[in-house]
């Protein structure tokens, strides 16, 4: 009987201290006079995503269609961590750009240790304050524009062989239809591959090359790492003695053969020679490039094919534009394509709906008062977590008419001004925007112009669902829910 009541009382103090310690941490933003969804135990806000009902994202969205015409910022919780939701294209420049010395780290920032996973943790995305700066101007540098250029005829190699790939499946089979993620990521892996370690992946040549799947055991560490917010490993050892491996012999290739050319390969070996970097830190520089180059631009490039799908008149169009810019292959050069306006267009409009990335986030650096509108002020202290909702804002009625349809012509007076207004950023803003934007700009383009000079593409209603929902098992990427599905028709033009 002792025992029992002990028990129960021990239970009972433990339930109260629970709850006691949940109501707590769901005071943080009443005593800081800041408006959002009501939370509830243990959850937060954030049951249907730990449930994984919903994306992120999409509740995420839910709180912005709830706040947006009252309030600038709100706070939300995940689990017991609040976050400050920015809701106003003013304030996100703000925190973007102007004030980014107080948000100069992104939450993901120090999540991998440097002694346990030394490849990853100098990964940009993870990195902090000045060691982020170092490794982002070191990576940056090997991304200019003439470095672009030489890497031209290789990234159109590759885009030629994607369309010699579909039009030998389709001989195989006329009636094929293709998963609109895994052709692209095809691609990617072949481009990066050519372009960072000077070899044929073999996307296009074997069912799943050896490249992509340590890429993808990659990415699914990565991920796992990421929703527990833990510091952990988040590449494992035999996908880092993989890429070291690729990486050995790329250099031993490249010296052996006297090979001259300015791509990024060339950049890591000088980079070598000035700064006495370690072999571990040139492996890094390739990962950075592999990852997102493979990764988010298969995800960024899916879509674009998807839309075109859907939309004849659209594809008819840039087909149309694309022969009379490029009447023969020998016309395709890096700096005309770059600069075709409709291609722009179609590309961004693509990533106006789907995003790769859905929401950016930031950490707070330094403490900062924001003055809001209501004349009501914030302060938001260091350590503090802020999220922006990128595919909230591209995708509301209030700044795009008909924000779900696919209309590339809403560009036809510049996408800088929409960039300006701080409405359109896929690829993030300020100082800590993608790094690999320019390349990613020139893999999709590439791709995009191969395909549709030689196919017309339409979508496999039977096999994509009519909502598509980005996939709730993902943490932060775009992944629509069973697949976009995709007919090819091989054309002459
Ligand atoms: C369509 C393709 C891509 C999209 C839409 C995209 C989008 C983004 C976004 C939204 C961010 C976060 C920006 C922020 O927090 O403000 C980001 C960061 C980053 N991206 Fe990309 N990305 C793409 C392709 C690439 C490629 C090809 C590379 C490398 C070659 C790359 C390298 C990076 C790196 C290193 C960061 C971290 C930058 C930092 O924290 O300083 N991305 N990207």
């Amino acid at each position: 009987m002792i025992f029992l009541l002990t028990t129960f009382t021990l239970l009972a103090i433990a339930c109260a201290l629970t709850f006691t310690y949940f109501n707590a941490k769901y005071k943080f933003f009443t005593s800081r006079n800041v408006v959002g969804p009501k939370p509830e135990f243990f959850f937060g806000n954030m049951r249907e995503a730990f449930f994984k009902r919903r994306h992120f994202s999409s509740i995420i969205d839910d709180f912005y269609q709830m706040y947006k015409h009252t309030e600038q910022i709100i706070g939300f919780y995940n689990i017991t961590t609040p976050y400050y939701l920015l809701i106003s294209p003013d304030l996100i420049k703000q925190i973007l750009v102007k004030d980014f010395k107080h948000f100069r780290n992104n939450e993901f920032s120090g999540l991998s240790d440097k002694k346990k996973d030394p490849v990853m943790a100098l990964n940009p995305f993870v990195m902090r304050d000045e060691e982020w700066k170092e490794k982002r101007t070191e990576v940056a540098s090997g991304m200019t524009q003439n470095k672009l250029k030489s890497m031209f005829p290789l990234v159109q190699d590759v885009g030629k062989r994607f369309a010699e790939y579909i039009k030998l499946e389709l001989n195989r089979n006329q009636l094929k239809s293709f998963d609109s993620r895994e052709i692209s990521v095809r691609y990617t892996c072949d481009t990066v591959s050519s372009c960072i370690f000077g070899i044929d992946g073999g996307s296009f040549t074997k069912k799943e090359s050896e490249i992509i799947s340590m890429g993808n055991k990659m990415i699914r560490s990565i991920s796992d790492a990421a929703k527990s917010f833990l510091p952990k490993r988040l590449m494992p050892q035999d996908v880092q003695d993989f890429f070291v491996y690729l990486m050995e012999e790329a250099i031993k290739y490249r010296n052996n053969h006297s090979i001259s050319r300015d791509d990024f390969l060339a950049h890591i070996i000088s980079l070598k020679k000035k700064k006495d970097m370690s072999e571990i830190e040139m492996v890094a520089h390739g990962v950075t490039f592999f990852l997102d180059g493979f990764d988010t631009s298969s995800i960024g490039l899916a879509p674009i094919f998807y839309e075109l799908g859907k939309n004849k008149r659209v594809q008819n169009k840039l087909r149309e534009e694309l022969v009379t810019a490029f009447p023969n292959e020998n016309d395709v050069t890096y700096d005309k394509l770059l600069d075709n306006q409709y291609l722009e267009n179609v590309i961004y409009e693509s990533l106006r709906i789907s995003p790769p990335i859905t929401f950016a986030n930031r950490e707070c650096s330094e403490n900062i008062t924001l003055e809001l509108n209501n004349k009501k002020k914030i302060t938001i202290e260091k350590g503090e977590k802020v999220i922006i909702p990128l595919i909230s804002i591209q995708q509301d009625p209030e700044y795009y008419h008909d924000p779900k349809e696919f209309i590339p012509e809403r560009y036809d007076h510049g996408i800088k001004e929409y960039r300006d207004k701080g409405l359109l950023f896929p690829f993030g803003e300020g100082p800590r925007e993608c790094l690999g934007k320019r390349f990613a700009l020139l893999q999709v383009k590439t791709a995009i112009y191969y395909i549709v000079r030689n196919f017309e593409i339409s979508v496999n209603e039977e096999l994509t669902a009519k909502n598509l929902e980005i996939d709730p098992e993902e943490l932060l990427m775009n992944v629509k829910k069973g697949g976009m599905w995709l007919n090819f028709k091989e054309i002459e033009c």
